[in-house]
């Protein structure tokens, strides 16, 4: 390959700090590589270079891509993650000192069950999926600001009881998890001078790739092993820093030039990855952002297909569009990026039923074990066996009918085919409380005739199902809107089908084809934008460009931070394309009319 002169410029730093501050496809990973070749050729043992990636992944593929660059270069080049090189330093400090680590992963019952389980003994119920996700996000927040989260003030109603009595758990079992790793690795490099002066003369160049989403405690750990040598290269582009809720934050580049007074500035301007259309108009895009290194950015692609901005009636168009798109030229690689997970799941069933093949990154789907899609099916179910008492105990009090503990308890002594019947006798019933039996028991007599759709809406709101999330959306905190969308996606995978067997048959297969394995036949790859940093592809689609998701409704409430991070998050996903870039909005989603996203109105203005 052919360097470009800031390339070679980049490259051709051997020692002391340095930031390389790069626009996207300006060819980060390559510069990487051919500055650890450079450090070889200048007689630096390949042993002493260690290379930390972001993930698991790109260690991988930066090992595979170092290997056909170079094949002459036939030894080990040591490229890891942070978090598998303190995992290195634990179990060498366990060894030597005696002391008994596991990762909490590695357990029967992970880090999920087990603050599952707190919560339960503190509250007498269960955790929902949102709220164990916003504490376990909140632990690693702080942690990874080296704030201890004993000590903030969190607006998750008892969020240090629910923190200590974890971290007792781990103490006391020999427990760590993943933010834990940095942690104790930074603690047993401070406090065990063995182990410090091992690992600080282990690796006498440090290079750090995508130190835009790097945390405080992991620079730190940088830091620690590279003084007084100093000898770090850290390569980043602050425009991409989309990791904010795990500490990360384009702040801490900014600060190396305080700490490092010596810092060499580098500058990759030039993309090689985008046609001019793209690059110029995401270019003026992120310049809207405040918060940002100045940076120009070049291309010596030609103009080719401007950025389409694609305004569709609702989603179903929208998965018609690519689908039709897609068909006329199969032979190119193509992304459809989305904001949240929820997103994919009705193109999912889109493309599924169409027969398109697909690859899809981050398999973190909770809708399938979602509490709104479990009450909605154990609703239905009930409705086709009124006598199961099971069913029935789990959602009684979120229908309309006031039925209460002590209704269930009587109909626990009974035997009976049909509940709602039997909790007639209840003694001393009172006439209006009869009233509100015979309409239950007359809207699930109505359900019968119903099609599916329209039993999941007699459930919303002849059952007042969705009353009861309103007032946990106000009680426990929830984004009602959110809520919807279950029910939206829910209604969207039950039209084609005709029975309940059908529809919990459907939702089986559309949950095994997200977890599938990597289908090397396919040239479509669905995927979150957290996941698909790094990447490229032909054709991108980014799809669903309405206010509240692509800026999301929680960035929304926050401050001009967390918008300008969005902001970023529209950057990333623009930024993958190669020659076509679809952004599109659906002015109906989820069965909503929707706003265009700021975003969108921002890039139309180009
Ligand atoms: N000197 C060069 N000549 C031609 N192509 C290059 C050169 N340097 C890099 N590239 C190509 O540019 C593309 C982008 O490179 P790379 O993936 O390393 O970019 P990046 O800076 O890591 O991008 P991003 O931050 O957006 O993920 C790749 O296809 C790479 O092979």
């Amino acid at each position: 390959m052919n360097l470009t002169e800031e390339q070679k410029h980049t490259i051709g730093h051997i020692d002391g700090p340095a930031l390389v501050l790069a626009v996207p496809g300006s060819g980060k990973t390559t510069v990487l590589m051919y500055r650890t070749v450079n450090l070889i050729k200048h007689g630096v043992n390949p042993n002493k270079i260690l290379t930390i990636t972001f993930s698991k992944a790109s260690a991988l593929d930066m090992q595979k891509r170092f290997k056909t660059l170079f094949p002459q270069f036939n030894m080990p080049i040591k490229f890891s993650t942070i978090h598998a090189f303190c995992y290195r330093i634990i179990l060498e400090y366990s060894r030597l000192r005696g002391k008994q680590y596991t990762l909490i992963e590695d357990t029967a019952k992970g880090k999920y069950d087990i603050l599952k389980k707190i919560y339960f003994n503190i509250y007498y119920k269960n955790i929902t999926e949102e709220k164990l996700e916003m504490i376990i996000n909140q632990i690693s927040y702080y942690k990874n600001l080296l704030i201890n989260p004993r000590e903030v003030k969190s607006d998750i109603p008892k969020f240090s009881e629910i923190y200590n009595l974890y971290e007792d758990f781990k103490i006391s079992n020999g427990l760590i998890d993943f933010d834990d790793m940095i942690l104790i690795a930074l603690d047993i490099l401070e406090k065990d001078e063995y182990i410090r002066k091992k690992y600080k003369t282990k690796y006498d160049y440090i290079q750090l790739d995508e130190g835009q989403d790097t945390s405080l405690a992991q620079f730190k750990i940088i830091q620690k092993l590279s003084h007084p040598k100093n000898n770090i290269f850290v390569v980043a582009d602050d425009d991409q820093s989309i990791y904010g809720f795990r500490g990360s934050n384009p702040q801490y580049l900014l600060n190396l030039k305080s700490t490092y007074k010596n810092l060499k500035l580098y500058y990759l301007q030039n993309n090689f990855r985008s046609t001019k259309n793209i690059v110029n108009t995401s270019n003026l895009f992120i310049n809207n952002n405040q918060f940002r290194f100045n940076k120009s950015v070049t291309t010596w692609n030609d103009y080719k297909e401007p950025v389409n901005v694609i305004i569709v009636e609702n989603n179903d168009e929208e998965y018609k569009f690519i689908f039709e798109t897609i068909k006329k030229d199969d032979s190119k690689d193509y992304a459809i990026v989305y904001r949240n997970n929820l997103c994919a799941l009705g193109l999912v069933e889109y493309l599924e039923r169409n027969n398109i093949n697909f690859n899809i990154k981050d398999n973190n789907m909770k809708f399938f074990n979602h509490f709104v899609l479990k009450d909605i099916l154990n609703i239905l179910t009930f409705s086709e066996d009124t006598s199961n008492m099971e069913l029935f105990s789990n959602f009684y009090y979120k229908i309309k009918g006031y039925i209460s503990k002590k209704h269930i308890n009587f109909l626990k002594t009974k035997e009976s085919d049909n509940l709602l019947k039997t909790l007639l006798s209840y003694p001393g019933l009172p006439h209006y409380y009869k009233e509100n039996i015979y309409n239950l028991l007359s809207l699930f007599k109505k359900l019968k005739s119903k099609s599916l759709v329209e039993k999941i809406d007699s459930i919303l709101y002849d059952f007042e199902y969705d009353t009861y999330l309103q007032d946990s959306a106000k009680k426990f905190g929830f984004n009602y809107k959110s809520l919807k969308e279950y029910t939206h996606y829910l209604k969207y995978i039950a039209k084609d089908e005709v029975t309940l067997e059908g529809l919990i048959g459907r939702l089986k297969h559309l949950e095994f084809l997200m977890k599938a394995p990597f289908n090397s036949n396919s040239n479509l790859t669905l995927s979150t934008i957290h996941s698909i940093k790094g990447l490229e592809f032909n054709t991108v689609f980014v799809i669903d460009l309405v206010e509240g998701i692509l800026p999301s409704n929680n960035s929304l409430e926050g401050d001009l931070n967390s918008l300008e991070e969005e902001r970023r998050l529209f950057y990333v996903a623009m930024t993958r394309a190669k020659e076509n870039l679809y952004l599109m909005y659906p002015k109906n989603h989820n069965g909503n009319s929707a706003e265009m996203s700021r975003f969108l109105i921002e890039v139309s203005k180009y």
